[in-house]
């Protein structure tokens, strides 16, 4: 179909038929003009009732005419260009609105255009029908394209031909990009010459390569854009098919997200093309038109086609405009010849116009309430499996499954390159899931191993009761030592679950009877799971092995797998086992990634993820990434004052208060002492006091803990970098240690904090110790706290006295900060004959059989080798904060421990168990915590006072 459309300006005060041209002449362009206004007449959607008809009356006279003689016949075709000027006009403006259709000396140009007001125009102007000022506007997008060439023959073509079709099809690009909407186009250019007319946009490709993307040169550019082209048609052909519809257009207002129109420009045509290529042209000419994608060809007579290039096999689809100097006559337009334009001059303001525009546009999304169920329908009973909408491919919601059988998707693989929207999927899919299962049929273990934060807004916080109640465990910013931990806990779950199905003869969780002995679904989302399984020792070997064993047998147990990732590229530990564990995971999301990710996320020759436009959109794949199976949909819009309003909602469901927070994990942050001691009381157990050394890391919450008895040995050397350290690790073997013992037979506690004269005191250290002082009162434990390096000396001199003479004042917790700085501790005080080192040797040896039990901080271990001997006085406890490995080894007598002394990370030797095990230390107390942790001391009560 080809609709054109002339006008003309008698109302501008313009002479329609200007120069005494030959009858002849005329009258095949009134013919012609004849042709394309009957055209218009058939395609009455564009054109007012009104201006056909008048039309139509033109085309009378313009055919009475033809039978009369010459004199009449000028003047009946001058009359009828008067007569359908108007409506010519107004089919133009119709047909190609805004800068689409405007006149290149226009003033709009200098704003850099005017869109127009569509996602596309259809057609654009080219130029003004010869001799007249009457613009020319060609249908371009819609059809299969234009071919454009120089209407020379081999020999007589020069350089000028060629360019004038360059600057035809340049100013087409030109004109939509500045006509369509934002992300209305897209235009991706072959230019074997590097003749750079498309680079004159190339202020919009260096900001938005997705709407005008960088010219290829070469078959390794060409190849890959062609192919990436025919899928997209493809899929376009299958989601229009499944849709029942034929156009384009309706595909596009169905569609959730703008479907960019894909604009091909080839240029100097068949330059540079060998048969693959062109075959995959062919197939684009052939059916593009229908499916939003057209070609702009430039057609180089002087070039020598490739050897299977046949090049009028791809002519022969596109309207053809043959360019004669200024002059052009087009297929869609026969016989009439077009005066072309002259180039629009106003480059840089087009580009900045399209640029502003398409910054400003705001891309559509959807929200995330759209995908939620009715309230009535919330926390439904688990059927056979979980599931969730995500977002919408075109009108329809997409669900993804996790579910043990028929068909088996148990597991789902997540990717996106930074920034294309993993988290908000992520968020969207958990919340979703939270939203639809209740907390006591779904549990959620939650890890981000890289430096996120969006977890942290599920757990609870200061000033902030509320958490997604769903959650078990929240990995912060995990490491793999802790996410190895889960992986442990996860797996012994499994054991534990298979003696549940034994009793039940069951094989799979839906065989189990809905109620109590149904163990939740649960939910587990590693986010950058490859930082778990990367490097090259035994942990990333064991996360391996946990992992392929959780993916494998999770299936049947109700365990589900989110493995989420920026890449998998060069993952090279996993690489080995990547089939292993990506093997079992039939459901994969791919958001935008680059070729390589697309192709190992879901599966070799399987680009789709890479040709994404927009953040946010995905291709869901529910057959191991098999490209048939793609689906391209766009994933709502995770709100966070949405999703935290909603969470609030599902923790007042689960009983607010009632609700057991997550254990909450974050890496380089030491463990909240009050959190710990409002989950539960520390106890006296057969071992004696279980003094707190810090929180495992692993899932539970009770705190690791060394026994302390009355006897030999009992006591703990805390050692390493720095004071404020020190003094957290000090607070919780203290508090837990007088909170385990009954009020009345609670030790009085002795704190020695010498503050050597001279030296900077640590402000946190200080605070933390006053902050320790005060709730030991709050506990009504007798506390004398020292800090003046006489007093101090004086009081180990007094309690070895009291040792000495069998004279201890009642059980006594000696608490000692930092004695390596104190002055003279190997000097006999005046008239005495003993140093206080040598005193205070005998008190930490001694003093267990008399109920002195000391617990000391060093920052180093020669300075306490110096001053206790070379046996330590036989302590049994150690407690290393960041320290070097030597003194590690040489304390426990462990020569090839390994021990990387990180922030926040403690190794605890309790002298029984069979290796020291790693802890996360407490901190400090700060002065904000005090009243907290003394209103709950004083509450009393080992349940109620839990929070
Ligand atoms: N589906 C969506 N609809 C609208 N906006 C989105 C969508 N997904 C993500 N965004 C926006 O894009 C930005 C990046 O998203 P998000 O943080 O989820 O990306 P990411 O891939 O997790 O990034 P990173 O890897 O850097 O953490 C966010 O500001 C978010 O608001």
């Amino acid at each position: 179909m080809s609709h054109q459309v002339p006008a003309s300006t008698e109302a501008a005060g313009v002479t329609p038929v200007q120069d005494a041209r030959s009858v002849r002449e005329l009258e095949a362009q009134l013919r012609a003009l004849a042709g394309a206004a009957r055209q218009l007449g058939i395609d009455g959607q564009h054109v007012m009732d009104s201006e056909v008809t008048q039309a139509r009356r033109a085309l009378n006279d313009v055919e009475r005419a033809d039978d009369a003689s010459v004199g009449p016949e000028t003047a009946a075709a001058g009359e009828a260009y008067t007569a359908m000027a108007p409506g010519l006009r107004l089919a133009a403006d119709r047909l190609a609105p805004g800068s689409a259709g405007s006149d290149p000396s226009d003033e709009v140009w200098a704003a850099g255009g005017s869109p127009a007001g569509a996602h596309w125009p259809g057609s654009v102007r080219v130029g003004v029908l010869d001799a007249t000022d009457v613009p020319v506007v060609l249908p371009l997008l819609g059809t299969a394209g234009w071919a454009v060439m120089p209407a020379v023959d081999d020999e007589t073509w020069q350089p000028e031909d060629r360019e004038a079709a360059l600057q035809v099809v340049q100013q087409a690009v030109l004109r939509l990009a500045t006509a369509s909407e934002p992300f209305g186009v897209r235009v991706e250019t072959f230019d074997p010459q590097v003749t750079g007319t498309v680079g004159v946009l190339g202020g919009v490709t260096r900001r938005f390569p997705q709407v005008v993307a960088p010219a290829v040169h070469d078959l390794s550019g060409l190849r890959p854009m062609l192919s990436s082209l025919v899928e997209t048609s493809s899929a376009r052909a299958t989601r229009m098919a499944q849709a029942g519809l034929t156009r384009f257009a309706e595909l596009q207002a169905r569609s959730r997200r703008a479907d960019p129109h894909r604009v091909v420009v080839v240029l100097d045509y068949p330059r540079g093309i060998d048969e693959r290529s062109n075959q995959d042209l062919l197939r684009l000419a052939a059916s593009g038109a229908s499916r939003g994608i057209t070609l702009l060809v430039t057609f180089d007579h002087s070039a020598d086609a490739a050897p299977g290039v046949d090049p009028d096999l791809l002519l022969d689809h596109l309207d053809a405009i043959v360019t004669t100097g200024d002059l052009l006559v087009a297929d869609q337009l026969p016989g009439v010849p077009v005066l072309r334009d002259d180039p629009i001059r106003q480059i840089t303001a087009v580009c900045d116009a399209v640029v502003a525009r398409t910054e400003a546009a705001e891309l559509p999304t959807i929200p995330f309430t759209e995908t939620l169920p009715p309230r009535g329908r919330w926390w439904t009973p688990v059927g056979d499996g979980l599931e969730a909408v995500i977002g919408f491919a075109d009108a329809d919601p997409v669900v993804v499954r996790l579910r043990s059988a028929n068909p088996p998707l148990p597991h789902l693989l997540v990717a996106g390159a930074v920034g294309q929207g993993k988290s908000n999927l992520l968020l969207t899919v958990i919340h979703g899931l939270a939203a639809r299962y209740s907390p006591d049929d779904l549990e959620m273990y939650l890890l981000d191993f890289k430096h996120g934060v969006e977890f942290a807004r599920l757990g609870p916080a200061t000033g902030r009761d509320v958490f997604l109640p769903h959650a078990k465990v929240l990995g912060i910013h995990a490491d793999r030592t802790f996410g190895v931990a889960v992986l442990r806990h996860l797996t012994e779950e499994l054991a534990r679950r298979s003696e549940v199905f034994k009793a039940y003869d069951a094989v799979d969780i839906s065989d189990l009877p809905a109620g109590p002995n149904r163990p939740p679904r649960l939910l587990v989302v590693l986010d950058e799971f490859q930082v778990l399984v990367d490097g090259d020792d035994d942990l990333a070997t064991e996360a391996v092995t946990l992992l392929e064993r959780l993916a494998r047998l999770g299936r049947a147990y109700g365990v589900h797998l989110i493995l989420a990732t920026q890449t998998l590229d060069g993952t090279a530990r996993l690489t080995a086992k990547r089939d292993a564990i990506l093997g079992q995971i039939p459901v994969r999301l791919a958001l935008k990634t680059t070729a390589a990710d697309s192709q190992v996320i879901l599966g070799p020759g399987n680009l789709a993820a890479a040709q994404l436009e927009f953040r946010g959109q995905v291709i869901v794949n529910a057959n191991y990434g098999a490209p048939d199976d793609n689906l391209r949909a766009q994933v709502a819009y995770a709100d966070h004052e949405i999703l935290a309003a909603l969470r609030g909602d599902l923790w007042q469901r689960a009983g607010s208060s009632d609700a057991v927070p997550p254990r909450v994990f974050h890496l380089a942050q030491p463990a909240h002492l009050p959190t710990a001691l409002a989950r539960q009381l520390p106890v006296t157990g057969p071992d004696g006091v279980a003094a707190w050394a810090g929180l495992p890391v692993a899932v539970t919450e009770t705190p690791a803990a060394i026994p302390v008895r009355p006897e030999p040995g009992a006591g703990v050397l805390v050692l390493g970098d720095g004071p404020a350290e020190g003094v957290g690790v000090l607070t919780g073997l203290v508090l837990s240690t007088i909170l385990a013992a009954p009020p009345e037979s609670r030790p009085k506690v002795v704190l020695l904090a010498p503050v050597a004269a001279g030296r900077a005191s640590d402000a946190v250290a200080e605070e933390g110790t006053r902050a320790l002082v005060e709730v030991l009162w709050a506990a009504g434990a007798d506390v004398e706290h020292l800090k003046s390096p006489e007093a101090v000396t004086g009081r180990i001199m007094d309690l070895r006295t009291q040792i000495a003479s069998d004279a201890v004042d009642g059980p006594t917790l000696l608490v000692t900060i930092g004695l390596h700085a104190l002055p003279g501790l190997k000097e006999a005080p005046p008239g005495l004959f003993e140093t206080p080192a040598a005193a205070l040797d005998d008190v930490v040896r001694r003093g267990p059989a008399a109920g002195i039990v000391t617990f000391g901080w060093w920052n180093r271990l020669h300075a306490v080798t110096d001053v206790l001997g070379y046996d330590h006085a036989n302590l049994t406890g150690y407690l290393f904060l960041r320290h070097p490995v030597d003194g590690v080894r040489s304390a426990l007598g462990m020569p090839l421990l390994t021990w990387a002394s990180e922030p926040a990370r403690a190794l605890v030797w309790d002298g029984i168990g069979p290796e020291p095990v790693q802890v996360v230390p407490f901190a400090p107390l700060t002065a904000d915590d005090v009243e907290h942790v003394a209103r709950h001391i004083r509450s009393e009560d080992p349940e109620g006072g839990v929070r």
